[in-house]
């Protein structure tokens, strides 16, 4: 069974973001003129060095945080507030996860808010704990977790209240190599298999080719932007082994030496 794809596009334009004053004279922007499409179902890396900022940018088209000019569309529609089209996943999955609910009753979270009946909430957190590969865990609680199974809870919960626009602020930087690897493969099965539109946020030039359909190049700040973006047009699952990642590896970081 398989999600119908919504076709959700990002236009984004334009964008500044300063946390100054930008009437005041002296305007110090973090990020200046950001433009970038993201078509419906596509999976974007975001890629800059730290500070550069990439989360300032991905909690604008979260609706967390608001811009100080240009535009920022999701499906045509200006970005003012949160919305149900859009979900964040965050790098710690501690502070995101209720720690007195088990794991099945983290990932139906947002289904009872909205009032869903008890049967269908059950059929959706099974089919999305199966998915993120939980099973047999589901009366546990967070406590219980390792860092990998707490992200997968995370992961099961957005999933859960399916959302067109998934957003991923670095969600793998905190795990170790191996969960990582197993995660990145499984995001990417999920990511087909649901036809999520994706922005990945990360400082790993690995882990960008690894996933990403384009990769964008943000600049170091201040005023930072998308200086460059790259396809990438490699089946997966990827070897980051082969010969064409290998060359794009050097090409890509290439941007980043001093
Ligand atoms: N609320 C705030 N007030 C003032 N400056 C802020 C605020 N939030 C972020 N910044 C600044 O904006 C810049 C970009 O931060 P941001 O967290 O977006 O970067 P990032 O690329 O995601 O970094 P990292 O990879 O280290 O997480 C940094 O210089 C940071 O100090």
């Amino acid at each position: 069974m398989s999600t119908p794809a919504t076709i959700s596009a990002i236009e984004i334009e334009q964008l500044r973001k300063s946390y100054n004053d930008v009437t005041a004279g002296d305007v110090h922007y973090i990020i200046k003129d950001v433009n970038l499409v993201i078509r419906g179902g596509e999976f974007f890396v975001l890629l800059g060095p730290s500070g550069c900022g990439k989360s300032t940018l991905l909690n604008m088209v979260a609706g967390f945080i608001s811009k100080s000019s240009g535009q920022l569309k999701v499906n045509a529609s200006e970005i003012v507030k949160p919305g149900k089209d859009r979900a964040m996943v965050f790098q710690q999955a501690d502070s995101s996860l209720f720690p007195w609910l088990t794991v099945r009753q983290n990932v139906e979270f947002g289904l009872r808010m909205a009032h869903v009946p008890k049967a269908d909430r059950k059929a959706i957190s099974d089919r999305f704990i199966a998915m993120v590969g939980l099973n047999g865990h589901e009366s546990k609680f967070p406590k219980e977790l390792s860092g990998g199974m707490k992200q997968r809870v995370q992961l099961a919960r957005v999933l859960a209240n399916d959302p067109a626009i998934l957003l991923m602020d670095e969600p793998f930087g905190a795990l170790d190599a191996m969960t990582r690897r197993t995660m990145q493969k499984e995001l990417v099965n999920i990511w087909r298999e649901t036809n999520k539109t994706v922005i990945f946020v990360t400082h790993d030039i690995q882990e960008a080719l690894l996933l990403g359909e384009r990769i964008g190049i943000m600049s170091v700040g201040p005023s930072s932007n998308i200086t460059d973006i790259y396809d990438v047009h490699l089946p997966y699952p990827r070897n980051i082994a082969s010969e064409e990642l290998g060359a794009l590896y050097e090409q890509i970081g290439s941007h980043f030496e001093k």
